[in-house]
């Protein structure tokens, strides 16, 4: 079904109903309803499959061209050859599952008709519904996921996105507009499997072609949700909510802020909503949507759903510890050192390590010479110690990044050399002395003991390096003076002598914000670009150098490199967006400055220990632009007996805050398990055998982040539907049953314990089980402390 998140809000005839004929149970009327609808997608696939041809023909013709061999068909050639490679292959990638939805429709106020050829109006004409409750179907559209007309124009399939089908989404039986059925339509390949019918206007008989309009099924909403899970994501196009159907299409003006507790749609909606803004803007969004998710593991999981919309090249989902070029994170640091890191403050001490790591460079410092000696016009020339502090001085002057400093600090040395070499007395002709001084600085700044000494006294710096230099406990001591406590930067220092000199090493997750910051404070010096040969380029010629297979093929390699060097995209997804810390929004804030936005969260699940922290600095990466904000109400992947155990510990981590609604019930209570005589590790293993027994799909073990290794050793063995977790990998993903093993220990990790727990509560689709370890303090029925009434 689409729109209205209850079922049972909508009448649904069924056997005990006097509409017997209409009734989804019968078999035969089922099968007539599942013949017609084989009818009308055998059409649709004759469609496609002429627009394939004249695709093809479009090839073969331009091919013929080439042979004429002038270089204006030979442009025109591969003009035509792009366009119908590219319709081609939106064709042949969407042939699955391409028609899923219909809506019948009573006649509309006006007559007038949208680009896509379906009536536009949304309420019904005053006469559209006879005294007597009886109406005509006046129009009917299939919803899929991309628009097909007919020869003749009239649609055979409407965009999912487009204006048309937004009623299919929209309707509820308290405003239905124009709809009186809504079908949900399966379908595997050309084959219709089957139906789910809402009947949105009950009181109506409605009429279509003569016959009464049949309603067969028990909702495409409910069977979705039971489905079995698999390791990735699907997308939700058939059975988008009217709550969710709100916020995918809303305009994107400035930011659009949306909350919702587990399992609301949060991150289905984000990327529906990011295919919907290309379709509705191509032009626009071209400049390329960023989706920010917490995870590698949410990334991996949810990278499917955007192909499947048929939207790929434009968006590029990063996770938090990939979104900078050269370094690619995904280990954590311990709870404690990531807040340091996180926070603002870092910016500070930031600042003044980039200052103190160009220091090092100063005279006297390791491995720098005390003076500078050249040897030019014949004769040695020096600077001091005493000198050189001063040109340095004089360099750091400006205030723009060090790096960028750099040439400025060579044209101060190469002045004070000329000045001190006295040549310039020598010409009174400024021409002359201008040429002999260009001389000079060519001869000098190509001497190795210039280029040295220049290296080691004022070195362009990288920010792993800065990075690397403030992992010295006694130089961060100094640089974090009154910014951080002590403590804090010895913390701080020894996670960062993990790295080399040069900066190399393992990067966590929260380092790659440092590093951001730090490519910003250094800048980066202008090189100069190697051009990049373009095959199209080539095409414009005579001759043929690449076949058309050829440009296909390198196509996507080139949109890929062209996402990951891109710095500044039209449109900001923020998924998990309460998951931030300061230092990362401003590093999501950068690629976003002339952005819109979408940042979707929820605050009950945020792991971040100073949420005021982390929302002064969410406030500052989206600047004073205005906010638009939706919530989602709707749980759709707990049943009430999960989300009824999982809102005990809401409770307790967020007092006063409402869990989202649970949609269904399976009747199937959480189990509790206590480790006993085998140790903890044994019982895992048994708890999650038996889910695997008990579930199809995926059961994902989640442990506190200290035991993630040990989980993977107890799990070894058991196969691939089972997935060991550390408590903070699991945000936002969703497995048929769960094993959440030791709520105190998780609970007990960090200062946002509690709301982490409730994020592991909240994974599982079907199953939950419990398991309580020594901390746990159980009752007689295995239920641990922080889970009793
Ligand atoms: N309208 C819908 N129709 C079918 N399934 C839906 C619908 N909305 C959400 N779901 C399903 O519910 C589950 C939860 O969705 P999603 O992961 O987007 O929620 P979320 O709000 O991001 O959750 P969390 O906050 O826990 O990360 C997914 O399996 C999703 O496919």
């Amino acid at each position: 079904m689409g729109a209205q998140e209850t079922v049972p809000s909508v009448r649904r005839t069924t056997g005990e109903d006097s509409g017997e004929d209409r009734r989804g149970g019968h078999d035969g009327v089922r099968d007539r309803e599942i013949r017609g609808e084989q009818q009308h997608l055998d059409a649709v696939y004759r469609r496609l499959e002429e627009k394939i041809h004249e695709a093809e023909f479009l090839m073969a013709d331009a091919a013929k061209r080439a042979q004429v061999g002038t270089p204006g068909a030979l442009a025109e050639r591969d003009a035509q050859v792009f366009r119908a490679g590219v319709h081609l292959n939106r064709l042949n990638s969407e042939f699955e599952d391409f028609l899923f939805g219909r809506v019948d429709l009573l006649l509309g106020k006006d007559g007038e008709r949208g680009p896509d050829g379906a009536y536009t109006s949304v309420e019904p004409a005053d006469d559209a519904v006879r005294p007597d409750n009886t109406a005509d179907i006046a129009e009917t559209l299939h919803i899929g996921r991309l628009g097909v007309l007919d020869a003749d124009y009239t649609p055979l399939v409407i965009d999912w996105r487009a204006p048309a089908a937004a009623p299919f989404y929209r309707a509820t039986p308290v405003a239905p507009g124009r709809v009186v059925r809504r079908r949900v339509i399966r379908s595997r390949g050309r084959k219709v499997l089957g139906v789910e019918d809402d009947l949105l206007r009950p009181e109506l008989t409605a009429h279509l072609d003569g016959e009464e309009l049949a309603v067969v099924g028990d909702g495409a909403l409910m069977a979705a949700l039971g489905r079995a899970r698999g390791h990735s994501m699907r997308d939700i196009v058939a059975s988008i909510q009217a709550e969710q159907d709100e916020v995918i299409r809303a305009p994107a003006v400035s930011v659009t802020e949306v909350e919702g507790g587990p399992g609301t749609g949060k991150t289905a909606v984000a990327l529906h909503r990011a295919a919907y803004l290309l379709y509705q803007d191509r032009r626009r969004y071209a400049g390329g949507i960023l989706i920010v998710s917490p995870t590698p593991l949410l990334v991996s999981y949810t990278e499917g759903v955007l192909p499947s919309l048929g939207e790929e090249g434009q968006v590029a989902i990063r996770a938090l510890g990939s979104l900078v070029e050269g370094a690619e994170a995904d280990t954590y640091d311990e709870q404690a050192v990531a807040r340091i890191k996180g926070s603002s403050r870092m910016v500070k001490v930031l600042r003044r390590a980039v200052r103190g790591t160009l220091d090092l460079g100063a005279p006297g410092s390791d491995g720098v010479p005390e003076s500078l000696r050249v040897v030019a016009l014949g004769a040695r020339i020096e600077l001091d110690a005493e000198e050189l502090r001063r040109i340095r001085a004089q360099a750091l002057g400006g205030t723009a990044p060090v790096n960028l400093l750099r040439p400025r600090a060579r044209r101060l040395l190469l002045d004070a050399l000329w000045r001190k070499s006295g040549a310039g007395r020598r010409y009174t002709d400024p021409e002359l002395e201008a040429e002999a001084r260009q001389g000079f600085d060519e001869d000098v700044s190509t001497e190795t003991d210039f280029t040295g000494f220049l290296d080691a006294w004022w070195p362009e710096l990288t920010p792993r390096r800065v990075l690397a230099a403030m992992g010295d406990e006694r130089r961060l001591g100094r640089w974090s003076r009154r910014v951080l406590q002590p403590r804090e930067a010895r913390r701080l220092a020894r996670s960062l002598s993990r790295l080399d000199a040069d900066g190399s090493g393992p990067l966590s997750v929260h380092d790659v914000a440092l590093l951001d910051e730090l490519r910003v404070l250094l800048g980066t010096p202008a090189r100069p670009r190697v051009k990049e040969a373009d095959p199209l380029d080539q095409l414009t010629g005579l001759e043929e150098l690449t076949t058309y297979a050829d440009r296909l093929a390198a196509r996507p390699a080139r949109a890929d490199r062209r996402a990951e060097e891109r710095a500044d995209y039209a449109h900001v997804i923020v998924d998990e967006a309460q998951d931030l810390t300061p230092m990362q929004w401003r590093m999501v804030g950068r690629r976003g400055r002339q952005a819109t936005w979408t940042v979707v969260g929820d605050p009950a699940q945020s792991s971040w220990s100073d949420p005021e922290e982390a929302a002064a600095a969410r406030d500052e990466a989206l600047g004073a632009r205005p906010r638009r904000r939706f919530e989602l109400t709707v749980n759709y992947r707990n049943p009430a007996e999960i989300a009824e155990l999982s809102a005990r510990v809401l409770a307790l981590a967020m007092p006063g805050v409402r869990p989202p609604r649970a949609v269904r019930s399976t009747g199937l209570v959480p189990r509790f398990a206590v480790a006993s005589g085998g140790g903890l590790g044994e019982a895992v293993r048994e708890e999650a055998r038996r889910l695997l027994d008990e579930v199809e799909g995926t059961v994902g073990v989640v442990v506190a982040m200290g035991r993630r290794e040990e989980a993977r050793a107890w799990l070894d063995g058991l196969g691939d539907r089972v997935v060991p977790l550390g408590s903070l990998e699991a945000k936002g993903l969703e497995y048929d049953a769960t094993l959440v093993v030791s709520p105190a220990e998780i609970a007990d990790e960090s200062p946002a314990g509690l709301r982490v727990l409730y994020v592991a509560l909240t994974r599982a689709t079907q199953r939950l089980t419990v398991l309580s370890g020594e901390r746990d303090l159980p009752d007689g029925d295995g239920v641990p402390d922080l889970l009793r009434e």
